[in-house]
């Protein structure tokens, strides 16, 4: 990755779908290099269609979003932005190995007849067992679990070595070791200095990895650190005032691998301690105890 200053400007977008549906409503928001950043909000809240408009694949009625003051197109072109879409808008039944897939992150470092060299190779091999599936190169895309497809997709956003890097809800469907992972993959891209942008429906865990967040219902209800902004009044201004509200004991509440530590949190701290919305399941109870 080349590690360069990146400033993203969400300014004041807007964008309809044919049939009329207003997905976002004058969203604006501003994020630089070198930070995680959770974005968060209801089912059909509008940020997949968020991610779509950053990488191009909708365009805003009105509004602008820039990357360091280039057009979407132009940092497109530049190779800015890597993306991870949600796994359920991709056709499986699409003949394609899984080293082929992840090659595909390197289309836009060759030229048209994308002969790949050594060096993209080398970078496919290095990105497949980052995440820890080089023993699955040579299988069929359709033939892997969800949490693999997951993991093909965040590969190929590896090999692009773009420094913004949009990722649509990565841990659904994945085990608690595979979230471990890609976590610590996320984090090791930030200290080079990539812009991660994250949506999730895992509030628990987003204090513990995210620098920043992003609330979005349409459009933006707050954004900024999480401190000050995974308040509980923005996230029930976010999910509509209706949020389970979960406080976590200081023992240890797993009976399963999840290695991560939960303790008691003060009432300063309280983000950290709400999950889910009315379309979302609770988390299971060996992970929480109510209050
Ligand atoms: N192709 C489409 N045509 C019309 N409406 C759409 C289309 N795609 C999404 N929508 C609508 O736009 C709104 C925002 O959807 P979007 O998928 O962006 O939400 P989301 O926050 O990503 O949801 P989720 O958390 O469930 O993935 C929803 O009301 C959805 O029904």
């Amino acid at each position: 990755m080349t590690k360069r200053t990146i400033e993203i400007l969400v300014d004041s977008i807007n964008y309809k779908y044919s049939n009329g549906n207003q997905a976002i409503v004058d969203a604006s928001f501003k994020l630089k290099e070198g930070i995680i950043c959770a974005l968060v909000g209801p089912n059909g809240g509008g940020k997949s269609t968020l991610f779509k408009s950053l990488m191009g694949f909708v365009t805003p009625y009105s509004g602008n979003i820039s990357f360091n003051g280039l057009s979407v197109q132009q940092a497109l072109k530049q190779n800015y932005i890597a993306y991870v879409p949600q796994t359920e808008e991709v056709d499986w039944d699409f003949p394609i190995l899984v080293k082929d897939v992840v090659m595909m992150g390197r289309y836009c470092k060759m030229n048209f007849l994308r002969i790949p060299s050594k060096h993209d190779i080398e970078i496919v091999e290095q990105a497949l067992d980052l995440v820890g599936l080089s023993q699955y190169k040579t299988r069929q895309i359709g033939e892997l679990s969800g949490g693999q497809k997951k993991r093909v997709f965040l590969a190929r956003a590896l090999a692009q070595e773009g420094q913004v890097l949009m990722l649509d809800e990565p841990f659904t469907g994945v085990d608690v070791q595979t979230e471990n992972a890609i976590i610590e993959l996320l984090q090791q891209l930030k200290k080079q200095g990539a812009l991660i942008l994250i949506a999730t429906h895992n509030l628990g865990s987003v204090p513990e990895f995210c620098d920043e967040v992003v609330l979005f219902n349409r459009t933006v209800i707050s954004f900024g650190t999480i401190g000050t902004t995974f308040t509980e009044e923005n996230l029930k201004k976010t999910f509509g005032g209706v949020l389970r509200h979960i406080r976590l004991g200081q023992e240890h509440l797993h009976d399963d691998d999840d290695p991560r530590v939960v303790t008691v949190l003060t009432d300063d701290e309280r983000p950290a301690v709400f999950y889910g919305n009315t379309e979302q399941d609770p988390p299971t109870s060996n992970h929480i105890k109510g209050e």
